[in-house]
């Protein structure tokens, strides 16, 4: 009796592993994360993240990024605010401390959409996620696809396919991510990502049935 006490507090404690999604900009990140959300409603719980950058046309406030000013975003810096940040493409972003309370205290799945400066900063925190790195089947896809998607001017396109060149490296490294997968095909990737997936979300489930 007194066991099972202390593993519901410990698990209530601890909850579900976040994961971490990480690779170049246009990987498909944000596609793969929405369908996973929609699947698995009162599974996961997405981490809105901070950002300078502004809204892209059908981008929500409060939903996709909190958006906010230079000036907003180091003060929350400087007050602690701010589990990890950086600066990517010439905007800043960062995963507030409030941003994964919110998931976690609904014992959801936290998930971060972050880049690997991210990545590296988490690792030195007590997080503990589970890290999964989307990667596109060639760099001359990822430019097609970023294209396509039409949110970027020239400059900005240029800027991502840089980093890109250096998030592909990192994924590369030994030891960096859980899980690689190749968004070539979508739903042969979904597929992937649900099977990486299926040990916590079994566990969310067996705990919201308790
Ligand atoms: N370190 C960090 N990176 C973030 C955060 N939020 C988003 N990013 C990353 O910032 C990069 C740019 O994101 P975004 O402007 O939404 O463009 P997109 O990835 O092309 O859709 C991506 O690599 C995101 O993973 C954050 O809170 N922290
Ligand atoms: N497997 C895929 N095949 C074709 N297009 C894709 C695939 N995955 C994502 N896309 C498209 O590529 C673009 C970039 O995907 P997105 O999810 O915005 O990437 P990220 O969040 O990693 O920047 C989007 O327009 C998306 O619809």
């Amino acid at each position: 009796m007194y066991v099972r006490f202390l593993s519901k507090v410990f698990s209530g404690m601890a909850g579900p592993r976040p994961v971490v999604f990480s690779g170049p900009s246009g990987a498909g990140k944000s596609t793969l994360l929405k369908m996973l959300i929609r699947e698995f409603d009162g599974v996961f719980g997405f981490s809105v993240s901070h950002t300078t950058r502004k809204p892209r046309p059908g981008e929500e406030n409060g939903k996709d990024y909190h958006y906010v000013s230079r000036e907003d975003m180091q003060t929350g810096i400087t007050k602690g605010d701010f589990i990890e940040s950086a600066e990517f493409s010439g905007n800043m972003y960062g995963t507030s401390k409030a941003a994964v309370q919110a998931v976690q205290a609904q014992n959801l799945i936290c998930i971060l959409d972050i880049d690997m400066q991210g990545v590296k900063s988490i690792k030195r925190t007590s997080l503990n996620p589970i890290y999964i790195s989307i990667q596109p089947p060639s760099m001359d896809v990822l430019e097609k696809r970023l294209r396509a998607r039409k949110t970027e001017s020239e400059e900005s396109l240029q800027k991502r396919l840089q980093a890109a060149l250096v998030e592909v490296e990192f994924s590369r490294e030994p030891n960096q991510f859980d899980v690689i997968i190749i968004n070539d095909n979508l739903d042969e990737a979904y597929e992937k990502l649900k099977a990486a997936l299926l040990q916590e979300i079994q566990k969310v489930k067996n705990t919201t049935k308790a």
